[in-house]
Order: structure tokens, then sequence, then C-alpha cells
């Protein structure tokens, strides 16, 4: 049903197309039909024009039907993908990364496929029923008695078919949650080949227990269910035989009934084989579809709010970010292993350069994310320029005032969104101070290459955050990968510029030697930030 409700929304003009020129195309093939029995039996002199045209009609309805379900095959596809990709985006951060890269692939691909199939089936499925509905209402015009007979036959043949129908859709989902954990094992497969190239006994018990291990049972519950729709499809057609053997070999023993109305029966009860087989076929693909457009809605994706629609004037600058009493959680399913960062009190200004620092999971990447709006706070309020965020509307406005770099940043080979005038050139002069120009060119608003070191590649990070001229730079462990001299000129020279063009700059490091640099040092422990420490108490020097 919802997959009806999504057609109809999405595409119910070509819907309406597709079933109309499908019923015509039956109809004309029906007309057809009628007019072979009649000619069979002598009944049709003369109409070989009628039949003819009946031909062209059939052909034309044809051709427009499939090119219509074609057409908004493609479109739904297209639709669901750029749905999907927009949703995926207007998702909390927190909650893309609770269901993890692989669900958000299988739906990607595995689901709209699978949808966008079902959604093909069923326009056809509808014309496919009108057709049987017009053939049983011919067959009651013929005979009402044959057509009861036939009716009892197809009444035993659905109620045969839903059991097992049934158990197949309960081995659909169980496949598609299989699908997952396959997709997991893909990840492993490419973020750790370095690890399972390097330790056989791991590559062994990874492929065996992992990888083949999900990959049988996969092909185990697929092949059961495609196993179980293939019985029911051939029991759906024995049947359909049977009637068939009924009104040829049993029917006539009985007499009462002439032989224009068995060879009408008969060739009415054969051309509306294509349609039912169609029919019993698609119920595969509609469970499927089904239990596709169930994963789909079980993601739980946002929508981009109607405030977010329209322009969006982007802050320049900022004077005080304040930051009160904000908290959060990661929930597990153990409260023993719950992580709670503050409550957290903050205020920040433009030209200051303030280190935060802490063990490894005291925190400092959580508080980086809730400070730059990527993750909403449980408790507590945002307040920038004496103005507490409220709504979404806010929110991306004030994401707009920071430039990132995270551990995990993500290097795009294009300045997308970056279009300006002086581009060109403010990049290579970039390119000169991180030291990349015998690496790297710009041509033409991309990047020449991406294929750099770790440390290349951060430094080109830098870059795009540099083009980006935001108010506020945060920069989490960036220095990490760096080279001393590079760390030096880092620390020494690129953050006290940007301090000097009146930016806010919050560097996340473990870079004990140069803490003196910084106006402020935030040290947290355990999630809770200490009071500020003064200048006088650093170390200067490792
Ligand atoms: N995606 C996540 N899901 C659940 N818990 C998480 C997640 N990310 C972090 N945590 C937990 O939150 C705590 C703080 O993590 P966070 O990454 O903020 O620490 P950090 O101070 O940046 O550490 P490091 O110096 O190692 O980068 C950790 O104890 C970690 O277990």
């Amino acid at each position: 049903m919802n997959l009806l409700k999504m057609l109809l929304k999405s595409s119910r003009l070509a819907l309406v197309l597709a079933v109309v020129t499908g019923l015509a195309s039956g109809a004309s093939s029906a007309g057809l039909l009628a007019l072979t029995g009649a000619a069979l039996v002598g009944k049709a002199q003369g109409m070989g024009w009628y039949f003819a045209a009946l031909c062209a009609v059939a052909l034309l309805a044809r051709f427009a039907s499939h090119a219509v379900l074609n057409w908004m095959h493609h479109g739904l596809v297209f639709q669901m993908r750029t749905e999907l990709g927009t949703r995926m985006l207007a998702t909390p951060l927190r909650r893309l990364e609770e269901l993890g890269s692989h669900r958000l692939l299988a739906a990607l691909t595995a689901d709209i496929s699978f949808v966008g199939a079902g959604l093909m089936l069923l326009p056809q499925l509808i014309i496919h029923l009108a057709i049987l509905i017009g053939c049983l209402g011919y067959m009651a015009w013929l005979s009402r008695p044959l057509l009861l007979t036939t009716l009892g036959f197809m009444a035993v043949g659905i109620a045969t078919y839903m059991l097992p129908a049934r158990r197949s859709l309960g081995l659909m989902r169980t496949a598609r949650e299989l699908y997952d954990r396959l997709l997991k094992h893909f990840d492993t497969l490419s973020e750790g080949t370095k690890e399972l190239k390097m330790h056989r006994e791991r590559r062994l018990a990874f492929l065996r227990e992992d990888l083949v291990g999900t990959s049988a049972s996969l092909r185990k519950v697929d092949a059961l269910s495609g196993a179980i729709d293939a019985a029911n499809s051939s029991w759906g057609m024995l049947l359909f035989f049977a009637i068939i053997g009924l009104l040829l070999f049993v029917v006539p023993t009985f007499g009462g009934v002439d032989s224009a109305t068995l060879t009408g029966f008969s060739l009415t009860i054969l051309y509306m084989q294509q349609p039912l087989d169609s029919v019993l076929n698609s119920f595969h693909g509609v469970g499927q579809a089904t239990v596709a457009l169930g994963k789909l809605d079980a993601l739980g994706l946002g929508q981009e709010p109607p405030e977010l629609q329209g322009s969006l004037e982007s802050p320049r600058a900022f004077e005080r970010l304040e930051l009160r009493a904000i908290t959060h959680a990661y929930r597990r399913d153990h409260e023993d292993g719950r992580f709670l960062l503050g409550p957290i009190d903050l205020t920040l200004r433009p030209g200051e350069l303030v280190f935060l620092v802490g063990g490894n999971g005291s925190g400092k990447t959580t508080l980086a994310k809730l400070l730059i709006g990527l993750y909403s706070p449980e408790s507590g309020a945002v307040i920038l320029d004496g103005k507490p965020l409220t709504d979404e509307r806010d929110w991306e406005r004030y994401r707009q005032l920071f430039s990132s770099v995270f551990v995990d940043f993500c290097l795009f080979d294009r300045m997308l969104g970056l279009e300006r005038q002086d581009l060109a050139e403010q990049a290579q002069r970039y390119l000169e101070r991180l030291q990349l120009t015998h690496k790297v060119r710009i041509e033409g608003g991309a990047l020449s290459t991406t294929s750099l070191s770790q440390g290349q590649r951060k430094r080109l990070a830098l870059l795009t955050a540099y083009l980006e001229d935001r108010p506020f730079y945060l920069f989490d462990e960036w220095a990490a990968d760096q080279d001393p001299v590079f760390k030096a000129l880092f620390y020494e020279q690129l953050l006290p510029d940007l301090k000097r063009r009146g930016k806010a700059v919050l560097v996340i490091t473990h870079d004990d030697r140069y803490f003196h640099l910084a106006d402020r040092l935030l040290r947290l422990e355990y999630g809770q930030l200490l009071p500020e420490e003064s200048q006088a108490l650093r170390p200067h020097g490792s």
C-alpha cells in the first residue's frame, strides 16, 4: 500500500498514462482474441480490416505503455536517489554515526533499486489485474456456470498461495538484515586491506567467519525465498492448466455446453496465462520493494525544515560566542559505558587563540562538534552575540561561521561552493605558503591531485579552510601528521597569522611544547572542563 501511495504521490500523471495505455493494449489484444475465436468458428467474414486496425492499436498501445513505464521507472529512481541524498544531509550527524556508513550505502544502492523495481511492477500489476477482470467478464457473458467453476479454482489457488508467500516475505526481511551485515564486512575489507593482507590467520578468519559466513547465509535465505516463490508460481500455473484440462476433457462429457462457448472459454483462459503469470511473479518483486521501503523508513532520516528554504545570508563576523551549561551523552546499551560531556560553560571571542587539551577520550572532539553545531546539545544553550540559537535556521547560519579540519577530514578535489574572482590567485598563494606548489596545481577550480601523503593531504585541507575565510577556525590535532619544521611553522606562524587577521581559533592538540603560544588553555578531563590555567603555569618546551 505504501508503494502505491508513493507512486501516486510522485508520478500520478505517468501512472494514469501507463495504466490507460496498458489497458488499451490489453483490450486490443483481447479484441484480437475474440476476432480470432469468431473467425475459427466461421463468424468473422469480412472483418479483416478490423483485425488489422486492432493490430495497429495493440502495437501502439503496448509501445506507449512500456515507454511510459520505462520513463517513470528512471524518473522514480532519480527522484529517490536525490531525495535520499538530500535527506541524509538533513539528518543530524549523531544519527548518521549511529547508523554507520554500511547501512546508508545499502539504502542508497539496494533499497532504491528494489523500491524502483517494485514501483515499476505496480502499474503492470494494475493493468494485468484489469485484463484478468475483463477476461472474467467475457467468460461470464459466455457461460456463468463455467465461470463459477473457474472462480472456484482461483479461490483454491489464492488460498494455497498466501501461506508460502508470507513465509517468503519473512525470509526477504532476514535477507535484507544479512545484506546490511555483508556491507559492513565490505567496509572492513576496503578499510582493513593492509591489516588483512599482513596477517594470514586474521585474513582467513575474516574470510571464513565474516565474509563467507554472512554471504553463505544470505545465499541460503535468498535461494529459499526464491524457491518458495518459484514453487508458488508453478502451483498457480498448474491450477491454471487444470482449469483448461477440465474444460477440454471433463466438461464436454457432461454435455450442455456448445463448442463455440468452449472454444471462446479455452482461448480466453489461454490469453489469461501471460497476465496471470506476470501477477504471480510480481509478488516476489513487490515483497522485496516493501521490505526495502520498510528499511528506508527505519533509517529515520531527517527532512530539510521549511525555515531553511529560500535564501540564507551567512554571518561574516561575531563578537561573542557563549556555551551555557551544554551537555552531550553517547548512549550505549550498557549504562556503564556511557560518556557524558559537560555541563560546559565557555565564552570565545574573535582574535583569540585557544588550545583545547586533555587525555585520549576526554571529550575534546565531542566538544568541538558541539561548538561548531555538528551535534546539538542535549541541554544548555549556545548564545551568539547575546541571542540563543533556537530554530534550524539559526543553527544553519551559525555553522557558516566555522572552518574546520577534523582528524577524519574529507578532501574535495574541487573548490565546491567557493566561486570567487580571485580564487585561483589566492589558492596559488596559499599553496606556496603550505609548500605544495611542486605537488599540486589549481586547474579550473580543481586540485590537480589529491593522491598525496597524509601530511600533505592535511595541508590541502588547510588550504580549503583558508579559502573559506570564515571568522572561526577549528583544528583537531591538525599538526599530528606534520614534520617538525612544518609543525613549528603551523604553531608559530600560521596560527598567529589567523589571530592577527581577527579570527577566533580553537586548536585541539597534544603538542605541549607549543602550549605557551595559546592565549587560553582549556583542559578537559573525563568530559569536564577544568578551571583555566594561568599563562605562568604552562609548560614551555618539552
Ligand atoms: N561515535 C561515538 N559513539 C559512542 N561513543 C563515542 C563516540 N565518539 C566518542 N565516543 C566516546 O566519547 C568519549 C570522548 O570521545 P572524544 O572523541 O570526544 O575524545 P577526544 O578527547 O577527542 O579523544 P582523542 O584525544 O583520543 O581524540 C570517548 O570516551 C569515547 O568512548
